[in-house]
């Protein structure tokens, strides 16, 4: 291709093949970026820099495990025990592509940018939750005068009414899990991937205890009418959830079994859930409602707001869902994670046993009412819930400068105070809190203990986050844990399934690996059951 450009009052003509177009455009776009790196990097920055080619969560970078040059999605991860050591909040400047963002693991820090105070300059920007936007606006994704909004009606469907549900349903489904995979009839039950246990544990009892469903261990029959159970429908939404976010509507309508099971599962679950949602309007305000889950109570705190405040139908479809998905997976991971502990500490789970037959005894179900006396073990579910924090980055933009005041090092009493610019993104890196050894002795060190005789509302349990943003499922998911890991332990001896030839130590190094698609958890851990035969 010929160009002819003008140029001192004569012609140039330039031969133009479309690999040199394309070479031309690249140089441009190097010495444009050269340009801001050494702008970049020009700047002063009032924490330690650690440089990466690609930023870990745009793409290319995201597609890279964490290596010496380029840091992937999961470096805060594997690097949790040296990303700190100089300071507890680093800038991490990517070379080729992205932008700096800071990271702290510093929660004074952290308190500052992700409480969602009325008068805050941070706020949590779209992007950060837009995997959870698909069925409309909800707490989680929300921000300012619309977050306080929704939580000021989802917090209500969170009471005790809940709590007891979330507790007899727990019990009804480990029940019908033992008496469905016949782990009545056996000694020892060995179960490969125990996240596929955990996780089906807690999908139905979110289902349950959130949707009002009648949930079974077994897989929910085929209706007749060729129309899918909704129960079916519910499974296969939570399944290809990320699916659906990253594959463009017509790529859905492509004939593609998998495609096909996703789209016809999303558009039965959204017609049913409208129906849902004028049902339970109607019998909340026919004052006839029996129902407990959290559904039902959405529904009721909503009709009793004024209106400025009441949620419509898309919105508490949207709150409905994001319970599905933030309360799931991350109590599934946190429960495999403390199995996983369990296995390999026996003095830990022999003291945790002790506690369940001295508190319910070795021949009645475990109650409610025993919760909060259950404290050691409601414990290595918090241990684990540090040691593989599943809402692994809280991540907030500055919406104008602004300054926050940050901690000296420890042994050093005082603060500075540092100016962040408007559009600065900040992580509250919750692996770098987790093992901040400011807050956490030995953090490498699984140990329930340091939980012991704090009150359920402690602030110390920063996994859940802290201030008014705090994980408000946080309870939810520890009632859950406790009635399943007391049935469990009480009646089962957790030992770990080894390779051959492979120590407890080896086995325990390989679980402490972690993996984050949305959630961070632990990786897959194969787990033996011994039954325990009490005397
Ligand atoms: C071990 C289990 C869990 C962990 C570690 C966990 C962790 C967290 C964290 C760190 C946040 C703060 C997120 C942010 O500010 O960006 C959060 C928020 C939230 N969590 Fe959880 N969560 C767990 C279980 C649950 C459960 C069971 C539910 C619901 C049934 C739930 C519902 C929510 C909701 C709705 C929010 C948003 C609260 C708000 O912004 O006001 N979570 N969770």
């Amino acid at each position: 291709m010929v160009f002819t450009i003008p140029l001192f009052g004569g012609e140039f003509k330039v031969d133009f093949s479309p690999v040199s177009a394309l070479l031309v455009l690249l140089g441009l776009w190097v010495l444009r970026r050269v340009l801001t790196v050494v702008r970049i990097l020009g700047t002063h920055s009032a924490f330690p820099r650690i440089h990466s080619a690609f930023h870990p969560f745009r793409l290319p970078g995201a597609l890279f495990p964490t290596l010496s040059w380029t840091t992937g999605v999961n470096w805060h991860w594997v690097r949790r025990f040296q990303t700190y050591r100089q300071s507890e909040t680093v800038n991490l400047t990517p070379i080729i592509s992205g932008t700096p963002w800071l990271w702290t693991s510093n929660i004074e820090v952290g308190r500052q940018v992700i409480t969602g105070a009325h008068k805050t300059s941070f706020y949590k920007p779209a992007s950060a939750s837009q995997a959870l936007l698909l069925w409309g606006m909800n707490l989680v994704a929300a921000d300012g005068q619309m977050w306080r909004k929704h939580r000021r009606v989802v917090g209500p469907a969170f009471n005790s009414e809940l709590y007891k549900l979330v507790w007899k349903q727990t019990a009804h489904t480990y029940r019908d899990m033992v008496r469905t995979d016949g782990w009545d009839a056996k000694d020892i039950v060995d179960v490969p991937v125990i996240q596929n246990l955990t996780t089906k544990l807690a999908f139905l009892v979110i289902t349950s205890c959130g949707f009002g469903f009648e949930s079974t261990w077994a897989t929910p029959p085929k209706s007749n009418d060729n129309e899918m159970p909704v129960q079916e429908a519910l499974r296969i939404v939570a399944e290809t959830h990320m699916l659906m976010i990253i594959v463009p509507e017509w790529i859905l309508h492509l004939p593609i079994p998998k495609f096909t099971a996703a789209r016809m599962a999303r558009d039965r679950l959204a017609a049913f859930m409208r129906d849902q949602v004028a049902e339970r309007k109607a019998e909340v305000a026919a004052g006839n409602s029996t129902r407990a889950d959290a559904f039902t109570m959405l529904v009721k705190a909503n009709q009793d707001e004024s209106s400025k405040y009441q949620l419509d139908d898309g919105e508490l479809i949207g709150n409905i869902f994001v319970l599905l998905f933030a309360g799931h997976e991350t109590t599934a991971h946190t429960l495999a994670g403390t199995l996983g502990f369990m296995a390999i500490h026996d003095e830990i789970q022999d003291e945790v046993v002790e506690q369940i037959i001295s508190v319910v005894g070795t021949d009645r179900e475990p109650e409610f009412e025993d919760y909060s006396k259950l404290e050691k073990v409601a414990a290595i579910f918090y241990e684990s819930a540090r040691m593989f924090p599943a809402g692994h980055v809280l991540i907030r933009e500055a919406m104008e400068d602004t300054v926050i005041t940050v901690p000296n090092p420890v042994g050093e009493e005082g603060s500075k105070s540092v100016p962040v610019l408007k559009g600065t993104t900040i992580v509250v890196d919750m692996v770098g809190v987790q093992y901040n050894p400011r807050y956490f002795d030995d953090p490498e060190v699984y140990r329930p203990s340091r939980w012991y005789g704090l009150p359920q509302d402690s602030e110390l349990f920063t996994a859940f986050s802290v201030g008014p943003r705090a994980c408000i499922g946080r309870r939810f998911a520890t009632v859950e844990a406790t009635c399943f890991l007391a049935l469990l332990l009480r009646d089962w001896k957790v030992l770990p399934v080894l390779c051959n030839g492979e120590t407890k130590e080896a086995w325990g190094a390989r679980m402490m690996d972690a993996n984050i698609v949305l959630t961070l958890g632990v990786h897959d851990i194969p787990l033996r059951f011994e039954r325990r035969h009490q005397a």
